[in-house]
């Protein structure tokens, strides 16, 4: 079955104020993750990912080893079409992050930094819309369950999320085009915490006092979706070492740490850089505001409802703390210990170091 939408609406002309505007955002995308063309369901996958021997891990469905990387079913499948299908084009902007890397904060910034000029921050789509929707997920949303969606109408620069790792991007992305890709990193055992809460919050795994030794002894053997941790890391910093003007390497705490720096080098290496003017009119300040946790995660558009991606998950399990260093309170220090020295041995000689304590360095 081919069925086609045509995405007219051009976000630039939609005014967040009209509540029917700001439902197209959601629309828009939700349409485009479901009613485009679909490819016919592969009978050689199952067998496929059969043959990849999954394993269960204590938090989550089933996931198998897929050329050094660890998927859920869907995601394998959907990562499969995505890579098929996806024709990028020099504008487009790609935002990369392992789940929970603050995934969610990069995509309003990058929103806000690109859409200035379209929309003044008191007008911004962001206060009305979640920003998962503003920024599509490709493997994850876009082409799940086979959707080919149409996003030759969406309008440029077309700014869109990816989990996955350098070497599972379409070549389109890594060859032939010169679009951005920014990666946000974070430290391990925050984004180790931040998965078990995210399950937890969102009835993946059922027991709060769950013992955390087998799921930390799996995340430390990288069996966890798009895992190895260390893997993901250092394909995108060993890339941006190679091609600086093509991949930028953030950390998440050094964001927490100078938002304003943050955000004006996004704007630099985008080709969005702030004037002088708006620079002392206070707008770095004012986006960096308007994409603090404490904002969003006050919205009523982030308080209330779901999105239904590969899985279901409530807006309000994307702001949970935006803390550095909160897995104080889950992880003990022995534990921590183990992981700090396993990062060290697998980043080796790369240059890449995360201080697992929540100071960023190197
Ligand atoms: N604006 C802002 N500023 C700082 N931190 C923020 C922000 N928005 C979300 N968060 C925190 O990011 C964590 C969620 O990660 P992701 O957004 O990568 O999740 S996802 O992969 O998209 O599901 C999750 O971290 P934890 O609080 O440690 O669980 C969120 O609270």
């Amino acid at each position: 079955m081919v069925q086609h939408i045509s995405i007219g609406s051009n976000f630039a002309g939609i005014n967040p104020k009209n509540k029917k505007h700001t439902q197209i955002f959601t629309e828009v995308v939700q349409e485009m993750s479901s009613s485009t063309e679909v490819e016919q369901k592969d009978d050689h996958f199952e067998e496929l990912f059969q043959r990849l021997q999954p394993k269960k891990p204590v938090a989550g469905g089933l996931v198998a080893n897929y050329q050094g990387v660890w998927f859920y079913a869907e995601l394998l499948q959907a990562t499969l079409t995505f890579q098929k299908h996806f024709k990028a084009i020099d504008s487009d902007i790609i935002l990369a992050t392992m789940a929970k890397s603050g995934t969610t904060w990069l995509k309003a910034l990058t929103f806000s930094i690109v859409n200035r000029n379209n929309h003044s921050v008191d007008k911004s789509p962001l206060l009305f819309s979640n920003p998962h929707y503003l920024v599509p997920f490709l493997e994850l949303y876009l082409y799940k369950d086979g959707n080919i969606p149409d996003i030759d109408s969406m309008p440029c620069p077309r700014i869109l999320a990816a989990h996955l790792p350098y070497q599972f991007l379409p070549s389109s992305i890594l060859d032939c085009s010169n679009c951005r890709i920014i990666y946000l990193c974070r430290n391990p055992l925050d984004v180790f915490t931040s998965v078990l809460q995210f399950f937890l919050q969102n009835g993946h795994i059922s027991s709060p006092s769950m013992s955390i030794d087998v799921p930390f002894e799996e995340f430390c053997q990288g069996i966890h979706a798009y895992g190895p941790f260390w893997d993901h890391c250092l394909g995108y910093w060993d890339a941006s070492l190679k091609n600086p003007q093509k991949v930028l390497f953030l950390k998440y705490e050094d964001l927490k740490k100078d938002i304003n720096s943050s955000v004006k080098k996004m704007a630099d290496f985008l080709g969005y850089p702030f004037s002088a003017e708006e620079e002392e009119a206070g707008l770095v300040e004012e986006i960096a505001t308007l994409c603090s946790f404490e904002n969003l995660k006050n919205l009523n558009c982030n308080k209330e409802g779901e999105i239904q991606t590969v899985f279901r998950a409530k807006h309000n399990s994307f702001f949970r703390k935006g803390e550095v260093g909160d897995w104080v309170n889950l992880v003990p220090p022995s534990m921590a210990n183990r992981l700090e020295k396993l990062m060290q041995e697998k980043f080796g000689e790369s240059g890449l170091t995360l201080d697992i304590h929540g100071n960023s360095v190197g």
